[in-house]
């Protein structure tokens, strides 16, 4: 088999996949931890609020990976052509719902894609359904499969976002200008500034979610905003890697997700923020899985395949500032709560037990490299 990332560049500082220095290795306050290291923790079941599980053969190969471990899913529309309909999104969930085992308990919660041209009434007609849970904004041109997405929100789209807040539909947002004068690194901030901080005055009974939040200011802007209607998902990729992550001994295109990887102090205040207790904060992988050749290309695809390690490094992050005992708010209480949805009354465990990240998931129709491929992670989700 063909090794993962093998550079031709014979001046490599580090091995291709090992994290070096600040990146991947939390430098936290160690004195927190305890002396004895836990061995086993049980949570409720976790939920995923931020999922990607795209359709056809990929929808096909990534299912199980969410499915064997979490509860339920907030399900990304960004496919192509993106789900926009009530309509779609019901079809949509059938299809996820066929490829699942009989015993599954999983349950994909969908989204509607928010168009310049999404009606109100295609609002209703989703509150309606009892299967579309949010509506999601994408700015047009911001990342993977955003071209049919908001080219306008104030001037396009004011009479859905109030049939939303009629509706208690929360607003589910990839935060970032597209505007090409702004530098990749300062979008989400920029977007929070023009954008997100318009949006909550005028409409403050909007819920709205920022996904993926990377900034020190997208913490700082929830942490601010009024409690219950503002609230963000954390993937694990910005809890543990920088921008560093993406030039390690080579451009490290797995490591490629937008929003952007950015700098440590960035990482620091999300890391801070999610394990302070905070209720505004929960898990949302954005796991985004693209075959391998779409990664490793000249025009590589933005999105991270992390759900098979998923629940193992939220662990990491938590365990490495000793805040073990947080951990469970963020997996599997923070979500609901904030979407009025009950807890999970299933539970799982998680054991400390060292094991190996597949280099990679090999398909049909190719190959899919996970999160940290390769490396050694120390918790894992136990099957009984
Ligand atoms: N996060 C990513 O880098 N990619 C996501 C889209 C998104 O969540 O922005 C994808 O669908 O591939
Ligand atoms: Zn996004
Ligand atoms: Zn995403």
């Amino acid at each position: 088999m063909i090794k993962t990332l093998v550079h031709p560049c014979k001046a490599l500082q580090f091995p291709v996949g090992k994290i070096q220095g600040p990146v991947g290795k939390i430098q936290g306050p160690k004195q927190l931890r305890s002396k004895e290291p836990k061995m086993e923790l049980t949570l409720a079941q976790p939920d995923d609020w931020h999922l990607h599980l795209r359709d056809g053969d990929l929808l096909e190969a990534v299912v199980s990976h969410s499915a064997s471990h979490f509860g339920r899913a907030i399900v990304m529309p960004n496919l192509n052509p993106p789900i926009t309909t009530t309509a779609a999104a019901v079809a949509y969930r059938e299809s996820i719902l066929k490829l699942l085992p009989a015993n599954s308990n999983f349950t994909p919660l969908m989204t509607l894609y928010l168009t310049d041209t999404t009606s109100p009434i295609e609002i209703k007609l989703a509150r309606r359904s009892g299967a579309v849970f949010a509506v999601k904004l994408y700015p047009a041109g911001a990342t993977t499969n955003s071209q049919d997405g908001v080219t306008d929100l104030f001037g396009r789209c004011l009479p859905v976002l109030e049939e939303m807040v009629e509706q208690n539909m929360p607003l589910l947002v990839h935060g970032e200008v597209t505007n090409p004068d702004v530098d990749i690194f300062d979008r989400e901030k920029v977007f929070i500034e023009t954008v997100l901080e318009p949006l909550v005055q005028r409409l403050p009974q909007l819920k709205v979610v920022m996904e993926h939040i990377t900034t020190m200011d997208a913490v700082r802007f929830v942490e601010s905003s009024k409690e219950g209607s503002v609230a963000a998902t954390v993937t694990p990729q910005h809890l543990l890697l920088n921008r560093n992550a993406l030039f390690q001994g080579g451009l490290q295109p797995h490591n490629y997700c937008l929003p952007v990887l950015k700098r440590e102090i960035h990482r620091q205040a999300i890391v801070a923020a999610v394990t302070s207790g905070s209720n505004r904060f929960f898990l949302g992988t954005d796991s985004a899985p693209h075959e391998r050749r779409r990664k490793e290309c000249p025009c590589g695809c933005a999105g991270i395949f992390n759900a098979p390690v998923a629940l193992s490094l939220y662990a990491k992050v938590f365990e490495e500032v000793g805040a073990l005992d947080k951990l469970e708010a963020f997996t599997s209480f923070n979500g609901p709560d904030f979407y009025g949805l009950p807890r999970s009354t299933s539970k799982i465990k998680m054991v400390r037990t060292p094991w190996k990240v597949p280099e990679s998931f090999s398909f049909s129709f190719g190959d899919i490299i996970p999160m940290f491929a390769g490396e050694t992670l120390e918790w894992r989700p136990s099957s009984n």
